[in-house]
């Protein structure tokens, strides 16, 4: 895609603050998490090493994994409020609409009283928000009241196991460790910048989470990954899908997996979890979805020169570890909380209120009508 020229519009190309946290499109195409690059923490790294390492500044010892594992394990119950709460949420809510609340709720029943407790709290959360999801899920589905406190080894296995109701194998623990890593963290874009805005008024941890979530579910950002399911499940091969795409381009749709506001010529994400989907495919007689993607990828890069971004072949990898749509985008809350959080610790630690100024379009000074007077 051609170099755009910012001019202004959606705070595009302003340096609205400072992170030691991450890189995004430094250097062309590139992502780092704290000076790491992100396709070596994902090829040797699991999503809690990362969590670690964005959270508390550095990639754990093998002790120190070891003891943030087993006080995440130790943390995945949920209040009984909280669980009453999550039976009333109907089985047709949104899903991020479920994860909104019970961030909220838990906020309630063990609000971040000071700062000092920023850490503890957001621990809770990474261990908390898979069951959270999972209660609801399997309570409005299928009835079932599931026992949260699960002994799997990951966040990625503690959800597929509550989902399924039992453990997953070897591939998929391992491609939720690299989807969670490559979601973790993302410098300034919309939900992050929802929760620091929020973290510079001085509020709670859980405030700035919960609308950090609601930033995340529109199909301009983390929805897009169930907006991409939708379309290349209705594909029925190749072919039509190359018809079907040329025909929403002709139509001027925007196509959901595709483009970004930082990237200019691939998001370095994509490579990692198309490589991971197409394995994927393999495993579950899944080729004729993953060469649909596939072509849907050339098809936009012919015609747009737009590439795939980091959601775009993430639907076709959930899709074959059996992941139900709709908790596509609560996975990624999972695994952005650490990013998240670390933007909020990060707001804290240096704070001034964000507060930009507006350019007026409205009306010139005026005098109030008598309403008897107005119409
Ligand atoms: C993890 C994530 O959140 S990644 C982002 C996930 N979101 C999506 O996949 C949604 C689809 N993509 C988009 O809507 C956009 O590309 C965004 C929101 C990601 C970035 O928005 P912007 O920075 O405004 O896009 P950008 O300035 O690069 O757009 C350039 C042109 O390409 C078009 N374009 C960009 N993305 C797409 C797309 N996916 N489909 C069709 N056209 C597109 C724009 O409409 C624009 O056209 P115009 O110049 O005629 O107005
Ligand atoms: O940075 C962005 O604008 C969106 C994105 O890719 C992310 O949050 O992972």
């Amino acid at each position: 895609m051609a170099e755009k020229q910012p001019n202004g519009a959606g705070l595009r190309g302003q340096v609205a603050g400072k992170t030691a946290l991450s890189t995004v499109g430094k250097s062309g195409s590139g992502l780092t998490y704290r000076g790491y690059d992100v396709k070596d923490l994902a090829e040797n790294c699991q999503f809690e090493e990362v969590a670690h390492l964005i959270l508390k500044g550095a990639l754990p010892t093998e002790a120190e994994l070891d003891a943030y594992k087993k006080k995440l394990k130790g943390l995945r119950g949920l209040p009984q409020a909280l669980k009453e709460v999550l039976e009333r949420i109907p089985k047709d809510a949104h899903p991020m609409d479920v994860m909104r609340t019970g961030c909220s709720v838990l906020g309630n029943l063990e609000t971040e009283t000071s700062f000092d407790q920023q850490q503890d709290a957001t621990d809770r959360m990474l261990a908390a928000f898979p069951s959270i999801i999972c209660y609801w899920y399997r309570y409005s589905h299928d009835g079932v009241r599931v026992e949260t406190e699960t002994d799997d080894d990951s966040i990625g296995a503690h959800f597929l196991h509550l989902l399924r109701g039992e453990k997953p194998n070897d591939l998929h623990e391992a491609v939720m460790h690299v989807s969670l890593i490559l979601y973790a963290e993302h410098e300034f874009n919309a939900s992050t910048f929802t929760a620091r805005v929020c973290a510079s008024t001085l509020s709670d941890i859980h405030s700035c989470i919960t609308g950090a979530i609601g930033s995340l579910r529109g199909p301009l950002h983390g929805g897009a990954n169930e907006a991409a399911m939708e379309m290349i499940e209705n594909f029925q091969d190749p072919d039509d899908a190359e018809k079907g795409m040329l025909g929403m381009l002709e139509r001027k749709e925007k196509i959901m997996g595709f483009g970004h506001a930082i990237y200019r010529e691939s998001d370095p994400r994509n490579a990692i979890i198309k490589h991971w989907s197409e394995k994927l495919s393999r495993d579950v007689n899944g080729e004729n979805l993953y060469n649909i993607s596939v072509r849907c990828e050339e098809v936009m890069w012919r015609e747009k020169k737009l590439f795939c971004n980091a959601d775009f072949f993430h639907a076709s990898a959930y899709h074959f570890m059996g992941i139900p749509t709709k908790l596509f985008t609560p996975i990624f809350v999972m695994s952005r909380l650490t990013g998240w959080a670390a933007h909020v610790f990060e707001q804290r630690a240096d704070n001034r209120i964000i507060r930009p100024s507006a350019e007026y379009t409205g009306p010139e000074l005026r005098k109030v009508t008598p309403i008897a007077e107005r119409g």
